[in-house]
């Protein structure tokens, strides 16, 4: 996809913020500081509408990021990061569940997992929880570029073997190298199509007036 406008529409704590309106919404979820504001940036070839930083826990609200006026990317705060107060966390907890369960525009979801290390407790909660409610989410292995040849593979291997997956169902990526980029766009493109599909057959039966 060719991105001609990408802009942040709001940085919102509770769900009376979210979007009024039906574009489809791409989730990022994985832990602080896995990358998860870079893999936008790097998708959208900007160098820093989502804000990253070297700092973990940086993101403590849900980002809504709008592209071409088509979709969003919807930058979750990332789950793991100790020194934010419990109550913080589970506050964190809360607003990602009742997105994840509630929101009609979402279309799909990214994970994102470090490859240099084992993906971790709260990745598998994490794995578990979304499959469990039937969304099956999109591996990404982060830092690619970090790893030599060798343990590329070990890594892709590994990841791939925690969440019982093939190993091309799992997205190696690079924000330095851009290794990823095509696929990641590959399975943005089809979530939006499978997203349109079902509202389509939603219009027909249930909204003469047009829902999309
Ligand atoms: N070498 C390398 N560094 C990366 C890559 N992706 C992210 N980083 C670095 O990792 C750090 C964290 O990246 P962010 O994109 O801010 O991570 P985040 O998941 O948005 O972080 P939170 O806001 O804490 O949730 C930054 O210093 C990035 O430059 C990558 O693919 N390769």
């Amino acid at each position: 996809m060719n991105v001609t406008k990408a802009e942040i529409i709001i940085s919102a704590v509770s769900s009376k913020q979210y979007p009024q309106d039906h574009l489809p919404e791409l989730v990022l979820l994985g832990r602080s500081n896995v990358g998860k504001s870079s893999f936008v940036n790097t998708l959208i070839r900007r160098r820093n509408l989502a804000r990253t930083s070297s700092q973990p826990g940086k993101t403590q609200t849900m980002n809504f990021y709008q592209i071409n006026d088509l979709f969003r990317f919807v930058d979750m705060p990332g789950y793991g990061y100790a020194r934010v107060s419990k109550k913080s966390r589970e506050k964190w907890g809360a607003m990602i569940e009742t997105y994840l369960q509630k929101r009609e525009n979402l279309a799909g979801v990214f994970l994102l997992v470090d490859s240099r290390h084992e993906p971790s407790e709260d990745d598998e909660l994490m794995f578990n929880w979304l499959t469990y409610y039937g969304l099956v989410p999109m591996v990404v292995m982060t830092k690619f570029d970090k790893l030599n040849a060798m343990r590329k593979r070990k890594a892709l291997n590994n990841i791939a073997a925690t969440f019982h997956l093939p190993t091309k169902d799992v997205i190696p990526f690079s924000s330095v190298e851009k290794d990823g980029y095509d696929t990641a766009w590959e399975r943005i493109e089809t979530a939006l199509e499978a997203y349109c599909a079902r509202n389509e057959g939603r219009n027909q039966s249930q909204d003469p007036s047009g829902y999309v």
